[in-house]
């Protein structure tokens, strides 16, 4: 007797097909030619280029074409509880950092992996989908470095105008946009675990907050960008449902080798490599650089913009001498503390790849695997070297409720690169920097946190084999916790700042407030590489709202417009 097979098998494969189905659907690219001339050219559809191309092209009469080197996003590049598994994937361009001096001590050749986004959604296709703006005073510190007209008061109207919040409860507290084209939303499940590090933070006096609204400091389970339980990237809710406007040409698989100025110093035109071919296209307008915070310098650099000294060495031309790739800033952690528990609750990938828990994901939007690449709390507070009295918190803690054996190898390890493959970056080179982190997660914070009342649930204890290389220190004393700190060093994601914005005649500037790059015409940077200094918390939504400003500065609307109650959050509704 032939055995039954069970509903699962049925309908599993079943409904992973039509999954699969409906999302290539949803990016079907429409083969129109490619013209020899175009309004814009957009380098780079990821975080910014993809709002870029969507605001752009809402005018009819305006021809947009965006260059993207990548492909088009994936069923795995969906599940937000699998970020991690995309690094080094083919979503990954895969850089790693020069060797350093003194952090990454213990990873192979001293260097920190630096994965960066290569697709349709660029890096917000893979990353762990915090949303996070930031603090009000970086917006306003960028004004006082000479960036005019983006301080706080002039870029809150651009968050609210992209997000559209689906928690009611956070949605109409006055901070929050409804209506946008991005989704945010706080995943659907939440594991037991989630929850007491909130509870955990209010016994160490953090509140929990909205950390995107008035206060900034203390606990909270974060918001997402994830619509219906999935991934939201820039390419679903900016490009999805515009792939077939007759003035928008899409172009995956484009990498763009050299921007073409001619001797008039005018941005010209792009050339770049597309089936097997070098194409040239031409751009009436301008030129948009959006290809991210290493790629863009980059790409500047090829095109004769830089350095004068490093441009020559590298025998490339000279246009304009201009200090790009200088201001490179980035997040480093250290995934230093670590706690057992005796519950089934940690988060280790085999325990959630069944059947059920697909099914859970695929019909309904819910289930563990909605879990923001395993970050269940997001807690931002003041080590002894932040201002007291100020809510600008110094350190943001990420609760990650995942096991070290569900790593499976995935362990950091050297990337083959080319020399192209490796950007120079020194973690570590204010004294500082070292102290806030070992503070950050030290013996008052970090450990209070998972040895606190509500851990005890759980029979929490410090996970206690000593760190290789560390063991000569007391257990979690600040020599150890600092030896931790230099040994597993890791970066959380965030380069910006190689083409800094700012004054024209500051000598540290490559493009000024209006993202025209300083003595060329008709190009422009709008992307993660902007930014004078990095902002206080992960650098998504702000990159998203760069790229929604950059789009109004290049149509010219006035900022007036933009305050106006065009997009008070009270207009929209959720939907
Ligand atoms: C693993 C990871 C996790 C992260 N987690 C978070 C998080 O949880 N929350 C958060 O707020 N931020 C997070 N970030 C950071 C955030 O996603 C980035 O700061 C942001 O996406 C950068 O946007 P961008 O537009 O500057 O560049 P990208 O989004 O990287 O876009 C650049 C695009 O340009 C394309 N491109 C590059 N060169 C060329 C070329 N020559 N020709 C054509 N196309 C080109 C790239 O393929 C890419 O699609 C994370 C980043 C990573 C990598």
């Amino acid at each position: 007797m032939p055995s039954l097979l069970s509903f699962e098998q049925v309908m599993l494969p079943l409904l992973t097909a039509f999954f699969f189905r409906a999302w290539d659907r949803q990016f079907e690219m429409k083969q129109r030619r490619i013209e020899s001339e175009y309004d814009y050219v957009i380098v780079g559809a990821g975080s910014a280029g993809a709002v870029l191309a969507n605001r752009l092209s809402e005018d009819v009469l305006t021809k947009v074409l965006l260059l993207e080197a990548g492909g088009l996003p994936d069923v795995m590049t969906e599940v937000p509880l699998f970020a991690g598994e995309l690094q080094q994937s083919s979503f990954d361009w895969g850089y790693t950092t020069e060797p350093q001096e003194t952090a990454c001590l213990g990873q192979v050749e001293r260097r920190s992996h630096w994965p960066r986004g290569k697709g349709l959604g660029g890096s917000s296709l893979i990353n762990y989908m915090l949303y996070v703006r930031g603090n009000s005073r970086d917006y306003d510190n960028w004004v006082q470095q000479g960036a005019h007209g983006w301080s706080w008061k002039d870029v809150f109207p651009y968050f609210l105008k992209s997000e559209d919040n689906r928690n009611p409860d956070i949605a109409y507290n006055g901070y929050h946009g409804r209506g946008g084209p991005l989704t945010v939303e706080t995943p659907a499940y939440i594991s037991p675990l989630g929850h007491r590090f909130v509870e955990a933070g209010k016994i160490l006096g953090y509140p929990n907050v909205d950390i995107n609204g008035p206060i900034q400091s203390g606990f909270t389970v974060p918001q997402g960008t994830v619509r219906n339980g999935a991934r939201c990237s820039t390419s679903k809710a900016y490009l999805q449902d515009i792939m077939d406007r007759p003035n928008l040409k899409v172009l995956i698989n484009a990498h763009v080798t050299k921007i073409y100025i001619d001797n008039k110093r005018r941005a010209r035109a792009v050339q770049f490599d597309y089936e097997g071919l070098s194409r040239t296209v031409f751009a009436r307008r301008e030129i948009v650089l959006a290809a991210g915070a290493i790629n863009t310098p980059q790409l500047l650099m090829l095109s004769g913009i830089g350095v004068r000294n490093h441009l020559e060495s590298l025998g490339l031309p000279v246009i304009a001498d201009l200090p790009v790739g200088l201001n490179l800033q980035d997040h480093v952690g250290s995934a230093g503390v670590h706690f057992l528990i005796d519950k089934p609750y940690s988060i280790i990938l085999p325990r959630y790849k069944k059947s059920y828990l697909i099914h859970d994901f695929l019909l309904r939007g819910g289930g563990p695997l909605t879990i923001l690449g395993g970050c269940e709390g997001l807690g931002f507070i003041k080590t002894p070297f932040a201002n007291a009295s100020e809510d600008f918190p110094d350190a943001e803690i990420h609760f990650i409720s995942s096991s070290p054996s569900s790593d499976g190898g995935r362990t950091i390890r050297k990337v083959q690169g080319i020399g192209s493959k490796v950007c120079i970056y020194i973690y570590f080179n204010h004294p500082d920097d070292i102290k806030t982190l070992r503070d950050g997660m030290s013996l008052k914070i970090s450990i209070n946190v998972g040895l606190s009342e509500p851990f005890k649930a759980f029979n929490t204890t410090l996970f206690e084999p000593p760190f290789p290389g560390c063991e000569k220190h007391q257990m979690w004393g600040d020599d150890y916790l600092e030896c931790v700190a230099k040994t597993y060093s890791i970066t959380i994601y965030h380069p910006v700042g190689t083409c800094k914005m700012g004054d024209p005649s500051d000598p540290t500037t490559v493009v000024d407030s209006k993202l025209r790059v300083k003595g060329i015409k008709s190009l422009r940077v709008a992307d993660a590489s902007i930014m004078p200094t990095i902002v206080s918390g992960n650098t998504n939504a702000p990159v998203i709202m760069i790229g929604e400003k950059a789009a109004d500065l290049i149509r010219g609307v006035i900022p007036n417009e933009v305050n106006d109650k065009k997009w008070s959050t009270t207009k929209f509704s959720v939907l």
